[in-house]
């Protein structure tokens, strides 16, 4: 994988990035952390393309996603192949901050956490836009997901500064040309195809969190 995070790509479609989720899980239901990370580039190039509105949020994902990158690639990139690998070899070797901020700030295990929080909004958000219609509004929709997800772990500050941002949303029609994936009913389908794969990767990746007790990672 490359050491730096692209975030430009003119030729977006979002069953591609959906497809990356797809190839996350190993046979035996193992998440690697290089495909994982891949499926979160592509959620970011598609936020960017929707607006400089977003840009606050894209950066942060980014950041974090540089973070498991540059533990790929690292000395140690061995121990980080899944998402389990990483979890037992950081905590085997006490390289994780468990109870408050101290020397671990960029652990894997906080960060892709923080990630996976955002995976279950994701997970919220799209099954809300499958089940939508014509009249229904991606900015109600966002915010009802985040509200039920995400907000529980942001500040106050944060919240209001994407609840401001969900406002900027386009509306569904547009929203669905953006993913280029073709009529609306073609949006559905793929959609309909792609949130099992979703949710199965955010309850694998929870179970792991919950067996290990490092929901509320610092
Ligand atoms: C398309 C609409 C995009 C709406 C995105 C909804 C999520 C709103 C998240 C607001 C995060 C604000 C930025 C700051 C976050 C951090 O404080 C906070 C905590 O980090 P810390 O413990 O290191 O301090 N960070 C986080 O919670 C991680 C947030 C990661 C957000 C990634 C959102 C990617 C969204 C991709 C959109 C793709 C939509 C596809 C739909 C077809």
């Amino acid at each position: 994988m490359a050491d730096s995070v692209a975030v430009e790509d003119p030729k977006f479609t979002l069953q591609e990035v959906l497809d990356t989720f797809k190839s996350c899980l190993s046979e035996n239901k193992e998440v690697f952390l290089e495909h994982y990370v891949a499926g979160w580039l592509g959620l970011v190039r598609f936020m960017n393309s929707l607006g400089s509105v977003f840009s606050f949020i894209a950066k942060d994902a980014v950041n974090k996603i540089q973070i498991l990158i540059n533990h790929l690639n690292g000395e140690n990139g061995a121990h980080y192949v899944t998402v389990q690998s990483m979890v037992k070899y950081e905590l085997d070797n006490q390289l994780v901050d468990l109870t408050k901020r101290g020397s671990f700030p960029e652990s894997g295990c906080r960060t892709l956490l923080r990630l996976h929080r955002a995976l279950r909004w994701l997970e919220l958000f799209l099954e809300r836009l499958r089940t939508s219609t014509e009249e229904s509004k991606t900015s109600v929709m966002c915010s009802e997901a985040y509200n039920e997800s995400l907000s529980q772990h942001h500040a106050w500050i944060i919240r209001k500064a994407a609840g401001t941002a969900f406002w900027a949303l386009p509306g569904r029609a547009t929203f669905f040309d953006v993913m280029n994936v073709g009529t609306p009913e073609q949006v559905v389908a793929m959609l309909g195809d792609a949130l099992p794969l979703i949710s199965e990767v955010y309850q694998v990746t929870e179970d792991l969190y919950v067996q290990n007790n490092i929901l509320d990672l610092p």
